[in-house]
């Protein structure tokens, strides 16, 4: 469970004072997928930040229940890869175990399963530049659940990828999500993806960024080709597209 209140952020341009995110409320369930949607410059990568710790909020607190640990664990998907081009795909994923000081063989066995279960059994030596765009971001899916997150924040994870290898991915990453029972923070520019993806989808808007409405997803699970012929599916999209007007 992710408790979020009165978390904001502003940020000074040239003395002037920016409010990138004003107070914001926001419950998340253990295990829950949660789509952000919003126009561009309306705090969504910046709530993302601010919970994985890569920015300081203004004020305002979240706590993390992070199953007893005495640390919280974040993983983290951008929208560009960011992989170590000289490192194998299994290298890549062993990369935040290998500093964490994990022994070498518990540390291949993780990697090796995590990319099985992102699909890419049998490219495990593979440099970055020899896979695909859909592969590296699979790569970055794997290594982001490497040192067991209870938390997975993706931001815009499939923006730049074509349509059809973006279809895969969410039905891959779902897979995953119902495998890891992760909570999943989603952030989306596309009405489907969040519709198709997630259990509640977040609408924001900005000046100043802010939450606007949040829709429960009723649709049934597991989501597949059926989800898309689904009238309510539909009707779901109709009203973000209008929220999001
Ligand atoms: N480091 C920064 N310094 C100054 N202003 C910033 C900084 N980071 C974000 N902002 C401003 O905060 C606002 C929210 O930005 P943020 O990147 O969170 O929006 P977003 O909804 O993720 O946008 P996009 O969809 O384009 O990625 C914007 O007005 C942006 O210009």
């Amino acid at each position: 469970m992710i408790t979020i209140r009165g978390v904001h952020k502003d940020f000074s341009i040239d003395g002037a004072k920016v409010t990138a995110l004003s107070p914001t409320d926001l419950d998340v369930n253990r295990g829950e997928f949660v789509s952000i949607i919003g126009p561009s410059g309306c705090g969504k990568s910046t709530l993302l930040r601010i919970l994985a710790g890569l920015e300081t909020a203004s004020g305002g607190s979240i706590e993390v229940d992070d199953e007893g640990r005495a640390r919280q664990r974040v993983g983290f998907v951008f929208q560009e890869p960011v992989l170590l081009p000289w490192l194998s795909a299994l290298e890549n994923v062993r990369f935040p175990l290998d500093t964490a000081g994990v022994v070498r063989a518990e540390a291949d066995s993780r990697a090796k399963d995590l990319l099985k279960l992102a699909g890419l059994t049998g490219f495990e030596a593979a440099l970055p530049r020899a896979l695909s765009g859909g592969m590296r971001q699979r790569v970055s899916i794997a290594r982001a659940l490497s040192y067991d997150p209870s938390l997975l924040l993706m931001d815009e994870p499939f923006g730049a990828l074509d349509l059809i290898t973006r279809d895969r991915l969410n039905d891959e990453l779902l897979s995953i999500w119902a495998q890891t029972k992760k909570t999943v923070l989603f952030v989306t520019h596309s009405v489907e993806e969040a519709a198709y993806l997630s259990d509640r989808v977040v609408v924001m808007s900005p000046r100043p960024g802010r939450i606007k409405t949040v829709y429960n997803v009723n649709l049934p699970r597991p989501r597949g080709e059926g989800t898309k012929l689904d009238p309510s599916f539909h009707q779901l999209m109709a009203d973000l597209r209008r929220d999001l007007r």
